[in-house]
């Protein structure tokens, strides 16, 4: 099976990006998946979530970045430093450093500069796609935990991914964040990375039993139903959810019977399928 490298975007922030990159890659992994879990952020949530501190950490996302930019011929050696392996899941792990490189690209993109060390002729758009290539071989899914902020980092991650995934909070009638996030993937689908899809909106948070829950998702689903896929699975609200990361665990290993959980297997049962039909 090819590499499918999906990104979690939503501009708008604490929709649920973190916890769905994490615990969507757990259970694909508990469905014998080899996942790569990539911390696009420079806050490093997805790291911390994983037990790290971000602080600590001295080979991160920034140094591949940098590697890809100045010294090509060392990025192999930094992925095997920089990729923390747990028991079922791998990660490339993230702090503020990332900001440092985000300065960098958008210098890079002002002056009209491409890679100063690189043969080919990309450009600052495709640094973290030229950090993934030499992983695609070593996994089936790369899921890459985006900050919601739409600049360059964040473009980096549409153009190195087949898809993207939008986790949307269930709370919010005017799914604030939705058409801009929608607009940045069509553009960045034109420009750089034509087979870019959406592969679906991720209702988050979701409280079933309560009215504005289900009119949320009536009119996510009347919205965009007809032209992007809604996940029919939507992920149950769970208090739970804020306590996972303080343990370092996954919330399939903490609390597997919590109905985010199990939210989280069936997402990854509709991820499946739809790559198997
Ligand atoms: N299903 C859920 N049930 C209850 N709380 C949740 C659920 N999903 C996420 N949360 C909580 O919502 C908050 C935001 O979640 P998360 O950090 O995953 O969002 P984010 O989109 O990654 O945020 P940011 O935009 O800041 O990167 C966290 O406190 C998290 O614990």
């Amino acid at each position: 099976m090819r590499v499918i490298t999906i990104s979690i975007v939503n501009i708008k922030g604490g929709t649920g990006k973190t916890t769905t990159t994490y615990n969507l890659g757990a259970a694909l992994a508990a469905r014998g998946k080899r996942v790569l879990l990539v911390d696009n952020d420079p806050q490093g949530s997805l790291t911390k979530s994983l037990g790290y501190d971000p602080k600590q950490m001295t080979v991160t996302l920034a140094a591949l970045m940098s590697q890809v930019i100045d010294a090509p011929e060392q990025l192999e050696s930094g992925l095997n430093k920089a990729i923390q392996h747990q028991d079922t899941l791998d990660l490339c792990p993230a702090n503020q450093k990332l900001s440092g490189i985000l300065t960098r690209l958008i210098v890079m993109q002002a002056s009209g500069s491409m890679f100063p060390q690189s043969d080919n002729d990309t450009n600052p758009v495709f640094v973290l796609r030229s950090v993934l290539a030499p992983l695609a071989a070593r996994y089936d899914y790369i899921l890459i935990d985006c900050s919601p902020h739409p600049d360059l980092q964040m473009i980096n991650a549409l153009a190195a991914s087949d898809s993207v995934i939008v986790p949307i909070q269930a709370h919010y009638l005017d799914a604030e964040g939705l058409p801009d996030t929608l607009e940045l993937v069509r553009r960045v689908r034109q420009t750089y990375q034509p087979n870019l899809s959406v592969r679906g909106l991720l209702l988050t948070m979701y409280k079933g039993r309560t009215l504005l829950s289900r009119m949320v998702r009536e009119q996510i689903e009347e919205t965009y139903g007809s032209q992007i896929p809604v996940f029919e699975q939507p992920i149950d609200y769970s208090v739970r959810v804020a306590e996972h990361p303080a343990y370092g665990e996954s919330l399939l290993a903490y609390a597997p019977d919590c109905p985010a959980a199990q939210s989280y297997t069936h997402l990854a049962e509709e991820v499946l399928r739809h790559e198997s039909a």
